[in-house]
């Protein structure tokens, strides 16, 4: 069975071509990095290890690389002929790696009429349906309801942290011990051959929202507040009990919508933000906040981790979510100048305000009690 899975980087290493590769995968990783994708050529294997006392190591074998901007043929040759294709790229490269999937996927309805199952595993909900909408884009009318029978694109939730890397080996990945891969059984074309240690289930809003507005909204609000305290890891923000204390409070804030939404129980919910909390202090991780704080104008995003529990709690509740909108304030001051969106979202507040930052990423009206009070906020911290 062959995966091609795009993005060799840490998710990409770390979760899915390891989890995919001990499920009896052989493991074709795409990237644009020639570094990366010439040592996995070269060793066809490379260590996992697992971040907590114990340091136990996986050897992650029958695995290559092919790089997608060099070897386009041979790329679109291995799409012909997969069993399973799956991405952790970053949702903004979703759009990128459409143009040359579709290209594979409309020869292999020529060549090959096998059902095949597209699975972007990237933080997002509904990113399977995304990189579907980019691939339809660049195919013809009369290719749709072909890509409709034999293409199968279902959204999932992945969730295990992986830091940047700074490893003597190139090619091996600390990642913390805990994973989660929750795939949607709705788009499924006939069988999929088994993952190792994912998890189908009907409906995965309940999970992906589950996931995004705790884990991600957590992360998102210590990474912020830990950038605008110098704080250099997560784990000494999160050490910080102020920090710790507005992350508790923003995650009782987006939990109570989870509850109220999905009719959870509250205790459940609860000791579930407790496990996240004692994942970011992991002693034997080492997680930079600039990682986490990454791409600052998509996690302001109306439905991403931290403007999409606090519309959906004031709508829900009739108040200001005060934890939520220290965190979005935070967001707001991130200054970190080696990231693009960082330094765009910086411009767009000099040029058009934080109300004029909310309205465009987040699409917020100037006078929603949310803003006035972000901007408060922000103010205050400035
Ligand atoms: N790291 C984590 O803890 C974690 C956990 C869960 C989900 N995710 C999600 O996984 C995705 C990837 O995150 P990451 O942390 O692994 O990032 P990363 O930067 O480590 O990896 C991304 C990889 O994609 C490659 N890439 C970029 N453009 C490409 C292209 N056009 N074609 C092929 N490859 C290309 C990069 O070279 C890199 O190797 C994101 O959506 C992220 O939100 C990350
Ligand atoms: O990958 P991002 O930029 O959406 O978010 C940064 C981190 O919160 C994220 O990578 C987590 O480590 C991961 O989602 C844990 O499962």
């Amino acid at each position: 069975m062959l995966a091609v899975h795009f993005g060799a980087g840490n998710i990409g290493r770390g979760f899915i071509g390891s989890l995919l590769s001990q499920s009896g995968y052989e493991v074709m990783f795409v990237d644009i990095n020639d570094e990366v994708v010439r040592l996995l050529k070269e060793k066809q294997e490379y260590r996992v290890i697992i971040a907590d006392e114990n340091r136990q190591e996986q050897l992650i074998r029958n695995v290559s690389a092919v790089n997608s901007q060099t070897e386009r043929e041979k790329l679109i040759d291995y799409i012909t002929k997969a069993h399973l294709i799956t991405t952790a790229v970053g949702p903004h490269i979703l759009p990128a790696i459409a143009t040359i999937l579709a290209e594979g996927l409309q020869k292999r309805i020529t060549i090959n009429k096998t059902p095949l199952h597209i699975i972007a595993c990237e933080n997002m909900i509904g990113g399977s349906d995304v990189l579907k909408s980019h691939v339809f884009a660049k195919i013809s009318e009369t290719d749709k309801p072909l890509f409709e029978t034999y293409y199968g694109f279902l959204n999932c939730a992945v969730d295990r942290i992986v830091p940047n890397q700074k490893n003597d080996d190139p090619l091996s990945v600390v990642v913390e011990p805990f994973f989660e891969w929750v795939i949607e059984k709705q788009n499924i074309i006939g069988d999929i051959p088994p993952i190792q240690g994912a998890h189908f289930v009907d409906d995965l809003k309940p999970y992906i929202e589950r996931k995004l507005f705790t884990v991600n909204t957590g992360h998102a609000i210590a990474s912020y507040l830990g950038y605008y305290k110098k704080w250099k890891t997560i784990q000494e923000a999160m050490n910080d009990g102020e920090i710790r204390s507005d992350v508790e409070k923003a995650l009782h804030e987006s939990g109570a919508v989870l509850v109220k939404k999905y009719g959870w129980n509250e205790n459940e919910h609860q000791s579930y933000i407790q496990k996240i909390i004692q994942r970011f202090l992991n002693p034997s991780i080492s997680d930079e906040v600039v990682r986490v704080a990454r791409s600052p104008i998509r996690k302001l995003g109306a439905n991403d981790r931290l403007v999409g529990p606090a519309t959906q709690y004031y709508d829900l509740f009739g108040q200001v979510p005060l934890g939520l909108v220290k965190g979005i304030a935070a967001l707001l001051l991130f200054d970190y100048e080696n990231d693009d969106e960082a330094v765009a979202l910086q411009k767009t507040i000099q040029e058009t305000g934080v109300e004029g930052a909310l309205y465009q990423y987040s699409q917020l009206e100037k006078d929603h009690p949310l803003v006035i009070a972000i901007k408060d906020q922000w103010q205050h911290l400035k």
